[in-house]
């Protein structure tokens, strides 16, 4: 299989990775009220997280050139008044390497300069050319803090083109989530097992594993619902997001009965890669300049597992501009049976939308 050694390194990493993550999110639940208001558990996990996903693709994969693009950088955390917290980061970098395997005697620790050095491989702009990594180390950092659902998204890109994705969901529950509208993650059942890593290489398919066990993976497919009456559709739990107005005078005209399902991040590509719901509507505010770690991985998720990933006007994502997505409006994604009826209801409602807003 292609990028077999890439796909190992991946999914190593991204694990690694989240359960660095889900470390930190424990601790910040279990801590009282004032201290739930301090922002700074999300930063030591985002920057831990990109740290450690830096580290094990370069140790894993030693012998290629190594190019990331990835959303944090250490600009903060070299600033005056920052060793507290850059310390803080290191020891949690350190205790996760030397937790990965007890077997294997572990590399000298690394320093707060090791750190900062590992953060700041992911300063790459990307592009058409060549291979790179693509890494958002927390998506969905207002879940995390909440207690809901964030992931780890990892891409590869190969000459402008996604070729893998990974995505670590340490909250997503291992059973479908169909229906679980509104449900928000402390009125689900305990014993419900959670914790889904998929993955997807370009020409193989997606798989779906249990992100803390050597269970054998199942290979997922998304909804094959032709019915719009039938669907059910994802968008964002943010309201600042994605315009829920919007995507419900979208759905209505599709004639989409069930309520939608909010969460956050892109947990929302590895549910609908394996049909918990058959639609993703996400438009954000004007000027706000979506970029491609928040959709390198779950594209390939959805696609490989037979979804359409475009634009508002139904355009193919393109990954090879650098940092951003060049969009018309928003991102639509469907299977092929309900891709002409959603493009054909989302330029409905923009036209009618932008009809309201002359007229006012
Ligand atoms: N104003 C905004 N509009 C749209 N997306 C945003 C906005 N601010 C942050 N994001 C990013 O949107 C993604 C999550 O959106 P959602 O959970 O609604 O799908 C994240 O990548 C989040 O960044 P981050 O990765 O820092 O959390
Ligand atoms: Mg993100
Ligand atoms: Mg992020
Ligand atoms: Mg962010």
């Amino acid at each position: 299989m292609a990028y077999e050694k890439e796909l190992d390194a991946a999914k190593k990493a991204a694990s690694l990775a989240a359960r660095l993550c889900q470390k930190v999110q424990k601790a910040l639940l279990q801590s009282d009220v004032q201290s739930k208001s301090d922002k700074s558990p999300v930063t030591v996990a985002d920057y831990g997280s990109q740290a450690v996903v830096s580290l094990l693709l370069q140790r894993e994969l030693s012998s290629e050139p190594f190019s990331l693009v990835a959303e944090e950088d250490s600009a903060d955390l070299r600033k005056d008044g920052s060793q507290d917290i850059l310390e803080r980061i290191t020891k949690l970098v350190n205790d996760t390497l030397a937790n990965e395997d007890p077997l294997k005697p572990i590399d000298s620790a690394l320093s707060t300069e090791d750190l900062l050095r590992a953060i700041d491989c992911g300063t790459s702009e990307g592009g058409p050319n060549g291979r790179h990594w693509v890494l958002d180390p927390i998506d969905g950092t207002k879940g995390f803090l909440r207690g809901d659902q964030y992931a780890v998204a990892l891409g590869l890109l190969e000459e402008g083109k996604v070729v893998l994705g990974v995505l670590a969901c340490p909250n997503l529950p291992l059973a479908s989530i169909a229906g679980d509208n509104n449900k928000d993650s402390s009125s689900s059942s305990s014993s419900e097992e959670k914790g889904c890593l998929f993955y997807a290489t370009i020409g193989s398919g997606t798989y779906m594993q249990p992100l803390d066990s050597k269970t054998d993976p199942v290979k997922v497919h998304v909804s094959s619902v032709e019915n719009p009456e039938d669907a059910s559709f994802f968008e964002s739990f943010e309201g600042a997001h994605s315009l829920h107005d919007l995507s419900s005078s979208i759905a209505n005209k599709l004639g989409v009965k069930a309520p939608p399902v909010r969460i956050d991040s892109q947990a929302k590509y590895g549910a609908l890669s394996r049909g918990d719901g058959a639609i993703y509507l996400r438009f954000p505010h004007k000027g706000y300049r979506e970029k491609i770690w928040d959709h390198v991985a779950g594209a390939i998720v959805v696609t490989e597992a037979g979804g359409i990933v475009t634009d508002a006007g139904g355009k193919a994502l393109d990954f090879s501009k650098g940092k951003y997505l060049d969009l018309d409006t928003g991102i639509i994604v469907a299977n092929e049976k309900l891709m002409p009826l959603l493009l054909k209801a989302v330029r409905d409602s923009i036209a009618e939308q932008e009809k309201e807003a002359s007229s006012l």
